[in-house]
């Protein structure tokens, strides 16, 4: 019995290795002519029959450590085989650009996810970040821009400002009321997360809720629950007959998104329509879309709903990147002090903290970044829209492509202990010029007219600008919409809270966070807010 099971792998053995597949590269030379290269596909683990190569990636917490682990067998580039689904996994920053900066337009296709498709009412195309790369999905690109990407010094920009400070504002006072009457650690996510979703709905859309709606909290809760799914990973994805077993659980999924479209529809897309001003200035996001909803016969209804329940549901990933930063700070203290310390030299105490301090709390908006690095936020896997070349071997159309960007914020090469948290890595001391009056020191503004002023040069910190390695948005294609938001947004609600609040746990060993992941459980740590005397 024993021999013929041996035979049977051999015989398995020797198949694969023969089989493997050879993919035919067009090409045009350089007479325009085309070439046909016919390519090796990269080396990589040999798959056992039906789940390939899943049993390696469930030896780690997280697919991107397993990744990191097989690439010191394989190499920075290698196939694998999870499920039947071919994947090719890049892990080295040349090799990413290679991928998605040089073959951008052959790699921009997503993974057909049976998940993907119960979020988005059965059709992962509705989805911005889940579809693949289209004519639509260039124009709701663009849409999108103005408003979910401003660039700074344009009005929308400001209104991020303004809007995220009203908000920090209002979560500072609950909380403040709150910590008032108990002294009992609280759970503090779900008022980020609502704070959040104001942010986002005050911003796009010009409503905001009451944090005690029961509907909007419920809904807050769905987003919630849904960035968390997004951002694991199951083996039903790879092994979709699997899929009866999951019945329930892609039910849940559906119903949460069901619940949410409601919601938008009824509380926030049909009030506007009522009113809808097509004549005056473009008032927010959702008056942007519903004007192109009547403007042009090519775009449809859905289209426009699915686009702002997706830029929407972006308010979840700060409510849980500002989580993790107060997660950062309940661990080490001193990076709370020096954050205050920073803000306390801004704002003297007398005002909430604005966006537009930013560039005056380098060490505050190098901790968020921090966290970033930390948390190491996955890339959207991509698929191969047709066959390519990448690095010198063949990749099949339909190939799942892994970026791994945990390697780049989690390697020696890049940073000093990376295992450490450390705000202070993404600093660099710069010299301004300043003009000062060169007879008086009193601080009082100098009169240029009257008394000669002198320009001295001092040394301060500021944030490091673009940094290769580092890019929790990624490059190219596809790369993120939402960054101003999650950037801008996250800023000042976490300085705002630090402002006003000592952070802490009771355990340390409470704050679980998943490697290579920027959410957390909607059911998760409490944390003590203890106000700080003024
Ligand atoms: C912690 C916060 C966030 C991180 C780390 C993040 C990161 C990313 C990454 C890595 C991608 C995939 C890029 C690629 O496939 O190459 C992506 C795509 C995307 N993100 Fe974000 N994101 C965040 C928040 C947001 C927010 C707040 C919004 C919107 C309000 C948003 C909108 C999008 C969209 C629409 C895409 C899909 C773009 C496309 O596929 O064409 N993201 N994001």
């Amino acid at each position: 019995m024993s021999v013929l099971l041996i035979i049977a792998v051999a015989v398995y053995a020797i198949y694969k290795y023969f089989s493997k597949t050879k993919i035919l590269w067009r090409k045009s030379n350089k007479y325009g002519k085309e070439e046909v290269e016919v390519l090796r596909e990269a080396p990589g683990p040999f798959p056992l029959p039906v789940v390939g190569s899943l049993h390696l990636l469930g030896r780690h917490e997280s697919p991107f450590q397993a990744f990191t682990a097989l690439a010191k067998e394989y190499g920075d580039i290698y196939s694998i085989k999870l499920g039947s689904a071919k994947c090719l996994i890049v892990n080295n920053l040349a090799l990413i650009r290679e991928v998605l900066n040089q073959n951008g337009n052959f790699v921009a296709g997503r993974p057909d996810f049976l998940r993907f498709h119960k979020l988005f009412a059965g059709d992962r195309n509705n989805s911005l970040a889940l579809c693949d790369w289209s004519n639509l999905q260039l124009r709701r690109r663009n849409l999108a821009r103005r408003h979910c990407g401003p660039k700074q010094h344009t009005d929308f920009y400001a209104r991020i400002g303004s809007v995220a400070t009203l908000e920090s504002y209002e979560l500072v006072q609950t909380l403040k009321s709150i910590t008032q009457t108990t002294e009992q650690s609280i759970n503090l996510k779900p008022l980020l997360m609502t704070s959040a979703m104001n942010m986002f709905t005050n911003y796009m859309c010009s409503v905001r809720f009451d944090e005690n709606d029961s509907e909007f909290r419920k809904v807050v809760d769905h987003f919630d629950e849904i960035f968390w799914e997004i951002n694991q990973g199951y083996a039903v994805d790879f092994l979709p007959w699997l899929a009866p077993f999951y019945k329930k659980h892609m039910d849940k999924l559906s119903g949460w998104s069901q619940d949410i479209r409601s919601f938008i529809l009824s509380r926030i897309v049909e009030q506007r329509e009522m009113n809808l001003d097509m004549e005056g200035p473009e008032k927010d996001f959702l008056d942007g879309l519903l004007r192109v909803l009547h403007e042009d016969p090519n775009v449809d209804r859905n289209t426009i709903i699915f686009m702002l329940e997706d830029f929407l549901g972006g308010h979840s990933s700060v409510g849980n990147l500002v989580m993790l930063c107060l997660t950062a700070v309940a661990r080490d203290p001193e990076i709370g002090r020096k954050i205050r310390a920073e803000i306390e030299g801004v704002t003297k105490g007398k005002r909430p903290v604005a966006l537009t301090d930013r560039s005056n709390l380098p060490y505050t908006e190098a901790a968020i970044l921090e966290c970033l690095r930390y948390a190491s936020s996955p890339i959207v896997p991509h698929v191969a829209t047709e066959n390519a070349k990448i690095n010198g071997y063949g990749v099949e159309k339909g190939t799942v492509i892994f970026i791994n960007n945990y390697v780049l914020n989690n390697s020696e090469q890049y940073w000093n202990n990376p295992e450490n948290f450390d705000p202070s890595r993404f600093l660099e001391k710069t010299k301004v010029r300043t003009r000062r009056n060169s007879q008086c020191d009193s601080g009082m503004e100098s009169d240029s007219e009257r008394s000669p002023s002198k320009e001295t040069e001092t040394e301060v910190y500021s944030v490091k600008k673009n940094i290769p390695h580092f890019i929790p948005f990624s490059i190219g294609k596809r790369t993120c919409i939402g960054q101003t938001l999650v950037t801008t947004m996250s800023f000042t609600m976490f300085a705002n809270i630090i402002q006003e609040f000592d952070v802490g746990v009771e355990n340390l060993d409470d704050l679980i966070q998943k490697p290579a992941c920027v959410a957390l459980p909607k059911d998760t740590y409490n944390m003590y807010l203890i106000p700080r005397k003024q």
